[in-house]
């Protein structure tokens, strides 16, 4: 039997040219579909009640921030309910983001939606050298400094865009504030370095992935490089993270945001706040759709461990950054905060 399904699956003209790009890895990887379809249980993350932050007694609040703490700490993950992005707003913004999507495979990787810089389209992994470092997947990375400068003729996805970020980053900066409290840490550093402008936004999109035998990645096993990423996910499921050194799925519920842990929060903390590897299995019946809010400095920013001694020296986040691009160019791979050890 083939690896692809039998069933001859109408790939959508709007699809980038994922299957190309598998096929022709496929000869340099050996043992892929071996590796890759151990099964996986499913897991339920802690979750926290961010309502109990705004309308809790003192005791709940603390209580509520200890819980957000812990989670970072023994998880890196967790889920947060009552996070007041109305159902309105996620429906508006999933709409717009499938209509991003929806447009021919050429014009999105040669034109810019709108007027985001071209470069924010991304699909599949150009610097894969295996099929283990390949995802099937297509993005729209968007720095939110470029939110404002998209064109007139697409304004509701701007608008929408700029309301989702806002609202989303509310919610990281209560989270944020929760876990810098907790190790007594000062939270004018974050107020000073981090503003509206200077995190991201990405729309992830993962087509359904016609190969027979599963075991493909919608985006490959990573850590994020930030301090903190806010995921909303669809009801299709697919998000999987480890946990005690084994990957555990993450159960869709699209009531809820994922919240983790970045490789900026566990050097800031010094090793406390756990930076998860975490990946998504691509589903061979159905598409899937995430929004990924990424909460970083700016580039001159220097990350610093707030407590002694060290596990990471210190380094700038434009360092950390090339750091990571110079890992993957070469070897496929990022190699992240290993490479900054004290
Ligand atoms: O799609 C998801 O659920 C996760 C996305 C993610 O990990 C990322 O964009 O870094
Ligand atoms: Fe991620």
């Amino acid at each position: 039997m083939g690896i692809f399904s039998e069933a001859p699956i109408q790939m959508d003209s709007d699809d980038p040219p994922l299957q190309t790009s598998f096929e022709a890895l496929l000869c340099n990887t050996q043992a892929f579909f071996e590796t890759c379809t151990a099964a996986v249980q499913e897991c339920e993350l802690p979750v926290i009640d961010l309502g109990i932050l705004s309308h809790g007694s003192p005791d709940e609040v603390r209580r509520c921030k200890r819980d957000i703490a812990l989670a970072a700490s023994e998880w890196g993950f967790f889920q947060v309910v009552n996070h007041r992005i109305g159902g309105d707003l996620l429906s508006r913004m999933i709409s717009e983001q499938v209509k991003a999507f929806r447009q021919p495979f050429d014009k999105k990787s040669k034109e810019s939606l709108s007027d985001f810089p071209i470069e924010s389209y991304r699909w599949g992994t150009p610097t894969a050298t295996s099929l283990h470092q390949f995802s099937w997947s297509e993005a729209y990375h968007v720095p939110l400094s470029e939110t404002s400068r998209v064109r007139d003729t697409n304004s509701m996805l701007r608008t929408t865009m700029e309301e989702y970020s806002r609202v989303v980053s509310e919610i990281a900066w209560v989270l944020v504030e929760a876990l810098v409290e907790d190790l007594g840490g000062d939270v004018s550093y974050f107020e000073t370095n981090c503003t509206s402008k200077t995190c991201y936004l990405r729309l992830n999109r993962y087509p359904l992935c016609p190969i027979s035998s599963g075991g493909v990645f919608g985006l490959t096993p990573h850590t994020d490089s930030d301090f903190m990423t806010v995921v909303y996910q669809d009801h299709v499921g697919g998000l999987q993270l480890k946990k005690d050194g084994r990957w555990v799925t993450v159960k869709p519920n699209p009531e809820t945001l994922v919240v983790n842990i970045g490789d900026l929060f566990e050097a800031w903390s010094n090793g406390l706040y756990k930076s998860v590897e975490h990946c998504v299995v691509a589903n061979p019946n159905t598409e899937r759709f995430s929004i990924a809010y990424f909460f970083c400095p700016s580039y001159d920013s220097v990350i610093e461990s707030c407590t002694k001694p060290p596990i990471y020296r210190k380094f700038s986040f434009r360092e950390f950054r090339e750091k990571v691009q110079e890992d993957v160019r070469k070897t496929g791979t990022k190699v992240g905060l290993r490479r900054f050890l004290a």
